[in-house]
C-alpha cells in the first residue's frame, strides 16, 4: 500500500470514488456561492470528479508497473533523458504545478538499462498524485536506484507553481528546481558533467 504521509508506496491504493468527489465539488460550488444546478454548471462536479482521476492517476500506479522493459546493452556510460515535461499538483493548494524534469543515471556494472520511454513514464507516475517537489524529485530518484540498481542517478525538476502565480504572493516566472544525486553521481567530476548536460541549452 501506498504510504499516505510519504506517498511512498507501492500501491494501488482502492479505487477512485468518483461519486464522492462529485458530491464534494457540487459543496464547493454551493460553498463559493454558485448555483451547482444552473445550466453551465450542471454538469461541472462530474467533469472535474473525472478530471481529478487523472491527474491523480499516480495514486493507482507503482514505479515497478512502468520501468519493466529492461535490456542488458553493457553500456556503462551515463544516459540522461532532458526536458520531460512534468504536470503536476502541489498539495498545498491542489493547484498546478508545470515545468521539466531531467533524468540521469549510470547503468549497473551489468549494463541494465530501460527503456528511455520509461524515465518519462517514472516521472508520471509520481507527478500525478498530490505532492510537493522535492517529494517528486526524491521518489523519482530513490525508485530509479531500487528498481535498476544502477551505480548513480541525477533528477532535476525545474517548475513554475500556481499556487505562487494565481493567489498568494502573485509571481508569475519564479521557477523552483529541485535535484537528488545519488550514487556515483555524487561524485564531484561526475556530477559536473551531467550538470553541464542538463543545464545546456
Ligand atoms: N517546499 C515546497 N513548498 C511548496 C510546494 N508547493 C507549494 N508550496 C508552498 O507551500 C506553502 C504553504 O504555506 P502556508 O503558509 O501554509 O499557505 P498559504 O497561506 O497559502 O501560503 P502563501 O502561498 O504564502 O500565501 C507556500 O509557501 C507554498 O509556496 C512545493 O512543491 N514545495
Ligand atoms: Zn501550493
Amino acid at each position: 500500500m501506498i504510504d499516505p504521509v510519504t506517498l511512498d508506496g507501492e500501491g494501488p491504493v482502492g479505487e477512485f470514488d468518483e461519486k464522492r468527489a462529485e458530491n464534494a465539488i457540487r459543496e464547493l460550488l454551493l460553498a463559493v456561492g454558485e448555483d451547482p444546478d444552473r445550466e453551465g454548471l450542471r454538469d461541472t462536479p462530474a467533469r472535474v470528479a473525472r478530471a481529478y482521476k487523472e491527474i491523480f492517476a499516480g495514486l493507482r500506479q507503482r514505479p515497478e508497473d512502468v520501468l519493466t522493459t529492461t535490456f542488458d546493452l553493457g553500456h556503462d556510460e551515463m544516459v540522461l533523458v532532458k526536458d520531460i515535461e512534468v504536470l503536476s499538483s502541489c498539495e498545498h493548494h491542489l493547484l498546478p504545478f508545470h515545468g521539466v524534469a531531467h533524468v540521469g543515471y549510470i547503468p549497473s556494472e551489468s549494463g541494465k538499462i530501460t527503456g528511455l520511454s520509461k524515465l518519462a513514464r517514472l516521472v508520471e507516475v509520481f507527478a500525478r498524485r498530490p505532492q510537493v517537489q522535492e517529494r517528486l524529485t526524491t521518489q523519482v530518484a530513490d525508485s530509479l536506484m531500487r528498481i535498476l540498481e544502477p551505480r548513480g542517478v541525477i533528477v532535476v525538476i525545474e517548475c513554475e507553481h500556481m499556487c505562487m502565480t494565481v493567489r498568494g504572493v502573485r509571481k508569475p516566472g519564479a521557477k523552483t528546481i529541485t535535484s537528488a544525486v545519488r550514487g556515483q553521481l555524487r561524485d564531484a567530476t561526475t556530477r559536473a558533467e551531467a550538470m553541464s548536460l542538463i543545464m545546456a541549452r
